[in-house]
């Protein structure tokens, strides 16, 4: 998969080296390209943002330099990416959406800023590829660029062969719609603290049977909204 993120703070995705996905990079699973918005601009301030019509607070990001970096970063596109922008208005990202965007082929992310990005950029956007914005959660960052982070990490170790045991996979919050059971290793007793003794029965049918019921008693508790899906 490749993956285009253009970002005002290209450096935040540093990070992405240290994670797991640092060595996807170097296997090549991953091919991700970092491009600074501010290299498609051409005034002496490299200015990417200004007022906004019709007045209020804030400024709005200009279409012209996402135009010239949509452009460039989709110009030798094998295939139509996906175009997310992590936006407090975009639709929830959850465990089937990270899912779904984990066979594309090509992903690009926008990382807007200040109040937002000029509404024509999406829809010039959408003859380059499958425009999606996209949400983590309602509560507003700075910036999509955290938001983006959290996606290609979500995304990326649903590639095969990025996670080292696939097995691992499967057993997690959210990929059969429940909330994970809890999880013990040694020692047996810890400040006290007894394993649940079924744990420790060897018989894997009573270990099966209560993590199920652990993950129904917790996402009852936790999440009763993933219950009514
Ligand atoms: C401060 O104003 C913002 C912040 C952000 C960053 O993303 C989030 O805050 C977020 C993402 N999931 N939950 C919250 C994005 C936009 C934005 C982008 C495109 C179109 N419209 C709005 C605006």
């Amino acid at each position: 998969m490749r993956i285009d993120v253009v970002s005002i703070f290209p450096t935040i995705f540093d990070a992405l080296e240290v994670s797991l996905l640092g060595k996807a990079r170097t296997t090549g699973l991953l091919d991700v390209r970092v491009h600074d918005l501010r290299d498609y601009t051409h005034d002496r301030h490299r200015t990417v943002d200004d007022t906004p019509y019709g007045g209020g607070a804030g400024m709005v990001m200009k279409p012209e330099p996402w135009g010239e970096a949509l452009d460039d970063v989709t110009r030798d596109a094998e295939s139509r990416p996906v175009i997310i922008f992590p936006s407090p208005a975009g639709e929830r990202f959850t465990q089937a959406t990270a899912r779904e965007l984990s066979t594309a082929s090509h992903l690009v992310f926008g990382c807007g800023r200040y109040e937002g990005i000029d509404e024509r950029v999406f829809d010039y956007a959408d003859e380059l590829g499958d425009v999606r914005l996209i949400s983590l959660g309602d509560y507003v960052l700075n910036g999509g660029e955290v938001a983006v982070m959290a996606m290609v990490e979500a995304i990326g170790r649903l590639i095969p062969g990025v996670v080292g045991n696939p097995e691992s996979l499967v057993e997690e919050s959210h990929e059969d719609g429940l909330l994970e059971y809890p999880s013990f290793t040694k020692p047996a007793v810890w400040r006290e603290r007894e394993v649940p003794p079924v744990l420790l029965s060897g018989n894997h049918g009573a270990v099966a049977s209560w993590r199920r019921e652990q993950q129904l008693e917790r996402t009852r508790e936790r999440r009763p909204d993933l219950l009514s899906d």
